[in-house]
């Protein structure tokens, strides 16, 4: 199956919501929405639902307008935020909803509640109620009803943000296996980078109603197209052309390469090294430590370098204080100059 997305406009009393959204989802592919907090991702995901009409464009699955069908007709499986689950039916009657209004038959039913209770790890808890579960477990349930009509298409509008953070790791991993083994072709809404980068074959990052720029996670990480993919994809320290003559001379200006001003150079805290030392070093400037943070195997280290702040990553061995001076270089080869 292969999803078609369109020229897609809407707007709410006048306001713009989605301007010209393009898009094409490979059948097996998982695609996420990426992009702060009201840029139109579950607005997008309602149209593709069925659950809100377009102003204008159109939606295709293999070549087949789905225009003219209701959400029920698309047979799509969608997973919510909150669950959804029908507190008053068991585990195994919540994931059998959907078959029961197809008027599939009893074996048939009770074979798929089966294979699918199985697939997401709860035949065990089959008899229990949605309150009597946690987080993660009804969260499962969702996912396994979303399935039990074997949908055409799968849509998930943020399915973990209410999970804790342990459950969010496992379920991620959980989904999208079950999703491959499927191949389903897969919409999810997230507003969280690590979320898309660990999940999506292809990240749509949004910002205001538009698409601002689509590629895998390391596409976008590594070559983001302006300055608003680069701070919303990972850490990042953006500096002005002037800064960097100041800091790092040797390297090459935006303008040497025949790209236009207004750029900015997009510094990944991981590309900037430390050199815990006060000797000049070639190619490295002065700097003086401001924090340090502990983070697990790294630390993440503020630096003041001239007039600029700087945040850069150094593995925990290295012993680094406040007010330390030391050099930091630049790999070059990874910073970005990016639209401003
Ligand atoms: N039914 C509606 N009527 C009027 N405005 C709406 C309606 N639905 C959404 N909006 C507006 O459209 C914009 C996009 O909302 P949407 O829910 O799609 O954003 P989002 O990217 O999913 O945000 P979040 O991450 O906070 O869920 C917001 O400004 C929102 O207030």
């Amino acid at each position: 199956m292969t999803l078609e997305i369109q020229s897609i406009h809407k707007s709410f009393s006048g306001q713009p919501t989605l301007s010209d959204i393009n898009l094409q989802i490979a059948p097996g592919e998982f695609v996420c929405l990426l992009g702060p907090s009201g840029c139109g991702k579950t607005t997008l995901l309602r149209i593709v639902a069925g659950l809100l009409s377009p102003d204008a464009g159109a939606l295709r699955l293999n070549g087949q307008s789905l225009q003219t069908q209701s959400a029920r007709e698309r047979r799509f499986g969608i997973v919510f935020q909150s669950y959804s689950l029908f507190p008053h039916m068991t585990v195994a009657d919540n994931v059998a909803y959907g078959l029961r209004l197809l008027k599939a038959n009893k074996h048939d039913i009770h074979a798929r509640v089966t294979q699918l209770l199985n697939m997401v790890r709860l035949t065990d808890l089959q008899d229990r109620y949605p309150q009597q579960l946690s987080g993660g477990q009804q969260q499962r349930v969702a996912l396994a009803r979303a399935l039990a009509i074997e949908p055409r298409v799968l849509l998930l509008d943020e399915p973990l943000s209410a999970l804790d953070a342990q459950v969010r790791a496992q379920l991620r991993m959980e989904i999208r296996d079950i999703q491959q083994r499927l191949n389903i072709p897969t919409l999810m809404v997230t507003h969280d980078q690590d979320e898309a980068m660990e999940m999506a074959d292809r990240i749509v990052c949004m910002q205001q109603g538009r698409i601002a720029q689509v590629g895998t996670a390391q596409q976008l990480y590594q070559h983001p197209q302006n300055r608003f993919v680069a701070e919303f994809m990972g850490s990042s320290n953006m500096l002005q052309s002037h800064t960097v003559i100041q800091l790092w001379p040797h390297l090459a200006q935006p303008s040497d390469t025949g790209q236009e001003r207004q750029k900015v150079l997009c510094v990944r805290p991981e590309h900037l090294h430390i050199h815990p030392h006060q000797r000049p070093i070639k190619n490295a400037a002065a700097a003086q430590v401001q924090q340090v943070l502990f983070s697990g195997p790294w630390q993440k280290v503020q630096l003041q370098c001239h007039h600029q702040l700087l945040w850069a990553q150094a593995s925990a061995q290295m012993a680094l204080h406040t007010g330390q001076n030391v050099h930091v270089e630049l790999a070059s080869e990874h910073a970005t100059w990016v639209a401003a």
